[in-house]
């Protein structure tokens, strides 16, 4: 059973090594999403603070304790922070469902991951070392001719919530594994183990400035740290809408830019299949895993016109079994998605589907044993065609929609029609 009174950490913003109040002091109230309840409180970063850790980063670059290690020397700081994780990971791990809604299972999933990332980094800085400096033969006497591998500088991270710490140390660990100094700008709806990478960080003695973890709004934050001109790279994962803003932003500077951004991804189910079970369970895992808050949610289910009425049956089965419930109880396996907004939209989604022509097979509303909380029943929508909009647009939640085909060309024109 977890312990529900892990306490919140009243932290401030991870600057240089250490915890700052930002400048103009506001904060953001931390919601769990399951109880509706503010539970704590985050600091709200704004350009001042951006500029502030953008000169502790340049500073890091500069100074030999950061700016002049090996990769060898990085690993072990990737490692440390690992270890670290690990040994912390009952109570991340609980923070993370408090303030995402995530099972505790899977958040517990997430940590186990978020190690095994800094491992790997940890390994490509290690590896990194032997080809910093590899030598090109141009066949002249004149010149001698290297590619050297440098780290960028200085790199602006930002990041969702539905993996909170997960997404934020896919590109925390390869920057500093490359020598980057780095700034980490986490999702308001979900940043307290973010903060608590910034604990770590300091527990294990990284240099200072080559992270820095500023919490705050997007476009008060986020957009300082995109439009700065001593960011050298801007690493973005997040909505379609966002990702545009953050690359003109960044276009305006000729700045590199990496996006990960949506989906409305398929999963297609032929009638040659095995076993009916194997591919229940994958769709249902594949829409319903992090209550379907997930980049690469397979949340169009496109099944041969053959098997679909047998395969409903048995989706529609175990989909009315689903444990909804606090993601800190035992056994639960949905928990309520993030926010206010996330849930008014998903509902949103679902009205809309039915006012298009849609049928709600299953789903569709709150569950009615949960008075509190921004939970979703699972839902599977059926009558849909693909010029509605819940075949088209990305709802990241619990809706999976469902269209059957006859032929394997038409399964993959239907897999294949998304922007
Ligand atoms: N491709 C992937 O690997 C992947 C992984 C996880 C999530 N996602 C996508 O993320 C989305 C859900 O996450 P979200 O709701 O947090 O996305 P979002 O775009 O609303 O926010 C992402 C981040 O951008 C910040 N932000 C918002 N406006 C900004 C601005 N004007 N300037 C700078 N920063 C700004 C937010 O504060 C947050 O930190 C979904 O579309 C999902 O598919 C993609
Ligand atoms: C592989 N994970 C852990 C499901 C992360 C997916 C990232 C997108 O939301
Ligand atoms: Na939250």
């Amino acid at each position: 059973m977890a312990n529900r009174n892990v306490p919140i950490p009243r932290r401030q913003l991870y600057i240089g090594g250490e915890w700052r109040e930002p400048v103009k002091k506001n904060r953001i109230p931390i919601i769990n999403p399951a109880t509706e309840e503010i539970i704590g409180d985050i600091p709200a970063a704004t350009a001042e603070d951006v500029d502030i850790a953008v000169e502790a980063a340049r500073k890091a670059i500069a100074r030999d304790d950061w700016g002049s290690t090996t990769g060898a020397q990085r690993a072990k700081y990737l490692r440390a922070i690992a270890a670290k994780v690990l040994e912390k990971k009952s109570v991340l791990a609980t923070l993370e469902s408090l303030d995402s809604g995530k099972t505790l299972f899977e958040s517990a999933a997430d940590m186990d991951d978020v190690a095994g990332c800094f491992e790997y980094y940890a390994d490509l800085a290690e590896a990194l070392d032997s080809r910093r400096k590899t030598p090109v033969n141009l066949n002249s006497d004149s010149f001698k001719t290297y590619v050297l591998r440098e780290p960028l500088g200085v790199v602006g991270l930002i990041t969702p919530w539905n993996y909170p710490l997960l997404m934020a140390i896919w590109k925390v660990a390869p920057a500093l594994a490359a020598g980057c100094a780095a700034i980490l700008k986490p999702s308001e709806l979900a940043s307290i183990t973010c903060l608590e990478l910034g604990e770590i960080c300091r527990e294990i003695g990284l240099p200072s400035g080559a992270l820095s973890i500023l919490t705050g709004l997007g476009p008060e934050a986020g957009g300082p740290l995109a439009s700065h001109p001593h960011v050298d790279k801007i690493s973005f994962t997040g909505s379609g809408p966002t990702g545009s803003k953050i690359m003109t932003a960044a276009a305006q500077l000729v700045k590199p830019v990496s996006l990960e951004l949506g989906g409305k991804s398929p999963i297609v189910v032929f009638d040659d299949i095995d076993n009916l079970d194997i591919a229940a369970e994958w769709t249902l895992f594949g829409i319903f895993a992090n209550t379907g808050q997930v980049c690469s949610a397979t949340s169009r289910l496109i099944v041969q016109e053959s098997i679909a009425s047998a395969f409903l049956d048995r989706l529609l089965k175990w989909t009315k079994n689903i444990k909804i419930s606090d993601p800190l109880d035992e056994d639960c396996k949905l928990g309520p998605v993030v926010s206010a907004g996330q849930y008014e939209k998903v509902l949103k989604f679902i009205s809309n589907a039915k006012s298009e022509g849609a049928t709600i097979l299953y789903g569709g509303e709150r569950p009615q044993h949960l008075k509190k909380g921004y939970y979703v029943q699972p839902t599977i929508i059926t009558d849909v065609n693909t010029s509605m909009e819940i075949w088209k647009e990305e709802v990241f939640g619990p809706v999976l929609c469902v269209k059957t085909f006859k032929t394997e060309e038409e399964a993959i024109e239907l897999a294949n029609d998304t922007k």
